[in-house]
């Protein structure tokens, strides 16, 4: 029993050096990467708050989420332990549902589902059946973690595919932009890591954090923009508008409406 909670008990090993840097961390990088996730949550948090309480507070639970991914993302690389890669990954799934229930478009849903409440509970069944369906063969659980990511991309590219509002495609376009290129980041250290040795650059991994947390603020803020019922929300960046930098929010603008933006 204590051996799943022993380094390197994890199949899984990325390709930064393992004790490069210290002989209590595996992999020096890609811990401290995962420590963006306690940067950009808090901020994604106090950013989404005027939509979230518009809408539903149960919003903010995606992002108080991605801290506790962050958190276990941090000691998974720092053990390479199997009980770190299972919360890990059970972490990133749970916050995936809780995303899907809040937010999947209702027009979207299987003809046999009436309400979000019903849906969410179909996520919830979903997502308890793949949880204990991971301990199965956990080498196989990040390849599904990212068929649900590309579930969610062809999701948001139906959605754009009739939209005409430029700043929603602009900045889906930036959503999508950023994942591409942190999916090549993930997939180059997990299958190009012999190349990245020989170029003594193997921090792939770590970059894959910082662009994946980036790109589901780019997202999230894409659906509440989407969501959103007000006749002219605003798209501004924090923390300056002026260059267009850094992480985008909605501003509250206009009179309320019930129809969608688009
Ligand atoms: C309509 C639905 C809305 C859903 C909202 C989105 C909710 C956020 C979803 C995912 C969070 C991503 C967390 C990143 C994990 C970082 C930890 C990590 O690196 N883990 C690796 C091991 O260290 C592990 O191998 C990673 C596995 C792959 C995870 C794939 C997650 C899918 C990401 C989907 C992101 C969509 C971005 C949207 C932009 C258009
Ligand atoms: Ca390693
Ligand atoms: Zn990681």
């Amino acid at each position: 029993m204590a051996g799943v909670f022993s380094y390197e008990s994890s199949e899984i090993d990325w390709c930064e050096d393992n004790y490069r840097h210290s002989e209590h961390v595996v992999e020096s990088f890609n811990t401290m990467s995962s420590f963006i996730f306690f940067i950009i949550s808090p901020i994604m948090l106090y950013l989404l708050h005027p939509y979230a309480k518009e809408r539903n507070l149960a919003i903010h639970l995606v992002w108080v989420m991605m801290i506790f991914v962050g958190l276990f993302s941090a000691y998974f690389h720092m053990t390479l332990s199997f009980v770190g890669q299972m919360l890990d990954e059970l972490s990133i799934l749970w916050v995936l549902a809780v995303g899907y229930a809040v937010w999947f478009p209702r027009r979207l849903f299987p003809s046999f589902i009436k309400d979000r409440s019903t849906f969410s509970k179909l996520v919830l069944l979903v997502t308890v059946i793949s949880s204990v369906s991971s301990f199965v063969k956990p080498t196989a659980n990040a390849y599904a973690l990212n068929c649900f990511g590309l579930h969610l991309l062809y999701t948001l590219i139906m959605e754009m595919k009739c939209c005409t509002d430029q700043k929603a495609l602009r900045l889906a376009k930036l959503s999508v932009a950023l994942w591409v290129l942190a999916i090549s980041c993930w997939i180059s250290d997990r299958f190009g890591c012999s190349f990245w040795q020989r170029i003594n650059f193997c921090y792939l991994h770590g970059f894959w954090h910082i662009l994946i947390v980036i790109a589901v603020a780019y997202g999230s803020t894409l659906i509440a923009y989407l969501d959103i019922p007000y006749s002219l929300p605003g798209l501004q960046f924090w923390p300056c508008d002026k260059w267009a930098v850094g992480l985008p929010h909605i501003v509250l603008k206009g009179t309320p409406k019930t129809e969608k933006r688009c």
